[in-house]
């Protein structure tokens, strides 16, 4: 195991190929402090090479996955942290926004998939959180997103809404502000009905084993045509994606790897 953020309420490690974010302040229901604000901003920006030391942690261990998850029970993250945001001037919570927003955004953007498990509720930028990975998985039914930042006179502001209409066609921007002017409240049956989550565990340990075996998969791909398929997100144009994939199934079609995995397959076949 090796640590990238090592503190009481937010970690960063990574172990068996899998990035594990962690937050854990039981006291504040894993509301969002301005250290850990800070901490992303330290690890989010891209230093001179183009590489922010995240972007490096997560290359540099070989991992496949991102996992946010809380280690709480009963709570994903009440979201800011309402308590210092009332304490502190404007000035002091300059970076504040900017910082989360570039968390989420490297957990968006970085080719490697990321995944939400949510096992309990997330309220105002704790959803926000919680969208910016590409799944979420939840375990047991408690897991509701509440819309809660209007309540405080605020809009979301860490790419929430736009991921929101990404993620769900049908959400156009003129639904996702009535939701959040609605100050409304996602229950599991909604999330899953709009595709919001992804797969549903009765149990930690389910939903661990499931990880694994998903980031086993992904290792026992061979790492050219991982890499090759991860690439395939910086193509935003449908035509240059399809030429994109037409070449890479011929780079790998019959080819010697190709050919051997199938003769693998046929033996072990004969064998049962
Ligand atoms: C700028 C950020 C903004 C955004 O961009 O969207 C936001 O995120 S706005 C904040 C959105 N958050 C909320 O609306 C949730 C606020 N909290 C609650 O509604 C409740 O606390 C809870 C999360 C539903 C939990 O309720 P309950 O189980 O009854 O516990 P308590 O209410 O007693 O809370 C326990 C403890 O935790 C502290 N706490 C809770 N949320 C926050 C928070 N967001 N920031 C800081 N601290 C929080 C709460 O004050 C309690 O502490 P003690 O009183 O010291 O025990």
């Amino acid at each position: 195991m090796t640590k990238l953020v090592d503190g009481e309420d937010f970690s960063i490690i990574a172990k068996n190929k899998i990035c594990y974010v962690t937050l854990s302040s039981p006291s504040t229901r894993n509301a969002i402090s301005l250290r850990m604000a800070s901490i992303m901003q330290s690890i989010c920006v891209a230093k001179e090479s183009n590489e922010s030391l995240f972007e490096k942690f997560l290359i540099d261990q070989n991992c496949h996955l991102i996992v946010l998850q809380s280690d709480v029970e009963g709570i994903f993250s009440s979201g800011g942290n309402l308590i210092e945001l009332q304490k502190n001037p404007a000035e002091v919570c300059h970076h504040y926004g900017p910082s989360i927003r570039a968390f989420c955004q490297l957990l968006h953007n970085f080719k490697i998939p990321s995944l939400s498990v949510l096992a309990g509720p997330s309220y105002g930028g704790g959803v926000e959180i919680a969208l910016a990975t590409d799944f979420r998985w939840s375990i047991g039914k408690n897991c509701d997103f509440h819309f809660t930042q209007t309540k405080f006179g605020i809009p979301p502001g860490w790419g929430g809404s736009l991921r929101l209409s990404e993620l769900c066609p049908q959400l156009n921007p003129k639904k996702v502000s009535a939701l959040i002017l609605g100050k409304m409240k996602l229950d599991l049956s909604q999330m899953l009905y709009m595709g919001l989550v992804d797969k549903e565990f009765q149990n930690k340990k389910a939903c661990m084993n499931a990880i694994e075996d998903w980031v086993n998969q992904i290792s026992d791909c061979p790492k050219s045509v991982r890499d090759d398929l991860l690439d395939r997100q910086s193509f935003h144009n449908f035509q240059e994606l399809e030429e994109y994939d037409i070449q890479t199934f011929n780079k790998y079609f019959l080819k010697d790897e190709h050919k051997k995995k199938i003769a693998d397959f046929m033996k072990n076949k004969k064998k049962k």
